[in-house]
């Protein structure tokens, strides 16, 4: 193409960029002065004028906060349609002072023929316009001619300039975030992401197709879409770990929204962040749905420290509670189906009516029920034996004690093996958490219920100090799952990634969330890892009821060169036959190098490797191990900021430039053929694989 035309085409969405800007920052001096104003109007000490005040300054303050998230690459795209009639495609919509349109939202629905409009169905549009920008510098352009017909520019008046404003995206090098892709989605991503919000929309597609992206934009689609209804109740966005959701949390805000709380599997019980995994056989009897009745067990057992005795003198006479009346009496409050943490008062009846036969054996005459309950019920030591036998629980404390084998074995009767309690007893003793004991926390929690005690009020609770900060000081500085709190089960959306991931309980503890909630699930079942999928399926269906579901399929992966692709899939062909294979769009002549070494050599090979990716890409370099290879590999290396070392399994999701994948014949005998599939995949340029000789 002319270089002239080119750069006449440029300058002219230039001005038009440069337009949008003046726009923006006069609307953004508006906002800053409605702040300001707001401000001044909570000096006027009129009866209500603290709530206007705040209402006005929520109002700009979002307003600001907005427009300053969507500054880079604010408008990306122009459809030329019939008519003529043209409209530029932008992060936000705009108008002038005149109100015309000077940018269309890219999720409002005359944006949509920008993604979905072919040659076959061209939806009116003649030219298709990618606009690539560096802060306010128009870049590069990139055409589509969808009206074939016309090919001819002295027809239609229009140029064309270029192609493969797709393949220029997919060939950038990656950085520590992942980045949105508004100005590229296909045709077939954006129908998951337009789907309607009603019911469970389903998303499947093999490694790089765009699960994830397409997920994140989903999610800003529906609260553009229906913003009262997905900001009010929430939008809960699910990955799979803490580093995982580093690497996306960027995408939602540039997308401009911040309603959605990001959560890893991990961070579902405050105070309880576990980000440690269990050994793939422990996680395996901890996710399983019939450790429900082992919890559920543990704690009707009696605390390790309960007192087995009770001993009392009333007029005069000892009354001696034994282990065996007190068997009888925990009993008998278990059999009222309390919550644990509810049955106080129930459990200090059951003891009144254990005393009260012992007082009835030996005093004769003058006991009156009534009188004996109230005496005895408000006696400091009768309250102190109470509270020390019924304690209010936390699940913390009943998870903990089944790290005492005898204990988890008493709980898991007929249940679980030796081996197994031996495994899982071993693992509570660790000092952390690990991610599979999370939602048994979260199950505990709901086995035992809420103390009745009152919560500590959190400092950061907007009203109790209104005058100490700002609305705008909360708006930034909230964190919106923090307002809502881990356990909040009125979410309006639940996006969940990487589900084929997730064990039964970890769907039992995303239901109790979502019950009043829409879904978009994505996930690849070649990509699992978790051992029993129909048992996971049918948890899934448990959590997501009866709504109804919608099905799409991603055929297309823009993340791997065709040559990785054609070496991932032919490992995993061989172990899952019926795997979802994608397809691969684009090839650059770099076929991955598969060594096996000598056992003495493996460390010399994999540091020459991993200095010749980093001076050969531009963007990240991943080295990923064996899970209980990370620590040690990682002391290969001296800290890069490209450089990122890594077990398989924390790979999930991810992408670097370059892996260098250190034995992965290791990896596929721990975890499953599956999760060295997942390494192979996370490559976007060069793969090494180096395998040691034993
Ligand atoms: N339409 C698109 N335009 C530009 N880049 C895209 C597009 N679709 C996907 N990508 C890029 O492809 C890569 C893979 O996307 P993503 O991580 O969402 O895939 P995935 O299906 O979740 O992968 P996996 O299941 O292997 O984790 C990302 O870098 C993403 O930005």
């Amino acid at each position: 193409m002319e270089t002239a035309e080119r750069d006449a085409e440029v300058a002219l969405e230039q001005r038009h960029v440069d337009t949008v800007y003046d726009r923006l920052d006069e609307l953004r001096d508006v906002a800053v002065r409605a702040e300001r104003d707001g401000y001044n109007y909570s000096h006027a000490r009129v009866p209500g004028a603290q709530y206007e005040r705040d209402v006005f300054v929520y109002q700009a303050a979002k307003r600001l906060h907005t427009l300053d998230a969507e500054h880079e690459g604010l408008v990306f795209g122009r459809l030329d349609l019939d008519g003529p009639v043209t409209r530029h495609i932008g992060r936000l919509g705009l108008r002038s002072a005149e109100q015309k349109p000077l940018l269309i939202d890219w999720r409002a629905p005359a944006a949509a023929p920008f993604y979905q409009a072919t040659a076959a169905d061209r939806m009116s549009v003649i030219r298709r316009r990618v606009i690539r920008s560096s802060g306010r510098t128009v870049l590069d352009i990139s055409d589509d001619l969808l009206d074939t017909e016309h090919a001819d520019p002295g027809e239609t008046g229009l140029s064309v300039i270029g192609d493969g404003a797709l393949m220029a995206a997919l060939a950038r090098a990656r950085g520590e975030r992942m980045r949105d892709i508004v100005a590229t989605i296909q045709r077939e991503q954006d129908e998951a992401i337009r789907a309607e919000a009603r019911g469970v929309t389903l998303i499947s597609g093999g490694p790089g197709t765009g699960k994830t992206v397409v997920a994140l934009h989903r999610a800003a689609y529906l609260l553009y879409a229906d913003r009262r209804r997905f900001e009010g109740g929430g939008v809960l966005v699910v990955g799979p770990s803490t580093v995982f959701l580093r690497y996306i949390e960027r995408v939602l805000p540039s997308l401009g929204e911040d309603a959605a709380a990001l959560y890893a599997l991990g961070e579902f019980v405050d105070g309880a962040k576990a980000v440690r995994q269990d050994p793939l056989k422990v996680a395996a009897v901890k996710g399983a749905g019939r450790i429900r009745k082992i919890l559920a067990r543990a704690t009707r057992l009696a605390p390790p420290n309960a007192p087995e005795t009770f001993t009392m003198v009333y007029r005069g006479e000892v009354l001696r509670l034994r282990e065996g009346d007190l068997i009888e009496a925990r009993a008998a409050v278990q059999r009222k189906n309390q919550q644990h943490n509810h049955a106080v008062t129930e459990a200090g009846r059951a003891l009144l009516v254990a005393l009260w036969r012992k007082a009835k054996e030996r005093i004769e005459t003058g006991l009156v029920p009534a009188e004996f309950s109230r005496e005895v019920g408000h006696r400091n030591e009768f309250l102190e034996f109470l509270h020390a036998w019924w304690p209010e629980l936390t699940p913390e404390e009943v998870l903990r004690w089944l790290s005492d084998e005898r204990r988890l074995g008493a709980a898991s009767q007929g249940m679980l093996s030796r081996q197994e309690v031996s495994a899982v007893a071993a693992s509570l003793t660790e000092p952390d958490w690990s991610v599979s004991d999370i939602p048994l926390l979260d199950e505990l929690a709901g086995i035992l219920g809420r103390p009745k005690r009152p919560k500590a009020r959190r400092d950061h609770d907007g009203d109790s100090i209104q005058e100490l900060t700002t609305t705008q000081d909360r708006l930034y500085t909230r964190a919106p799952r923090a307002e809502r709190g881990s356990d909040y089960d009125g979410y309006a959306h639940i996006v969940v990634d990487e589900a084929q991931d997730l064990s039964p309980m970890q769907w039992r503890m995303l239901g109790r969330r979502g019950r009043q909630a829409s879904w978009t699930i994505v996930g690849d079942a070649a990509q699992s890892s978790w051992p029993d999928p129909a048992e996971a399926r049918r948890a899934r269906n448990e959590a997501l009821g009866r709504l109804p579901r919608k099905e799409f399929h991603l055929t297309t992966n823009y993340r791997n060169s065709a040559e990785i692709f054609e070496f991932a899939a032919e490992s995993i062909r061989r172990a899952v036959p019926d795997a979802d294979i994608p397809k691969a769009v684009r090839r650059t002549g770099a076929v991955p190098v598969d060594l096996r070494v000598p056992a003495a050599e493996l460390t010399a090979t994999v540091v020459a490797k991993v200095a010749e990716h980093l001076a050969e890409v531009a963007g990240t370099v991943g080295v990923i191990t064996p899970a209980d290879d990370r620590g040690k590999i990682a002391a290969w290396f001296e800290p890069h900021e490209r450089l990122h070392v890594m077990t398989a399994l924390e790979s999930k999701g991810l992408e670097f430039d370059a892996v260098v994948a250190v034995r992965p014949d290791v990896v596929a005998a721990e975890s499953g053929p599956q999760v060295r599939y997942v390494v192979f995949t996370r490559a976007t340029q060069f793969l090494t694989v180096i395998n040691a000789q034993d």
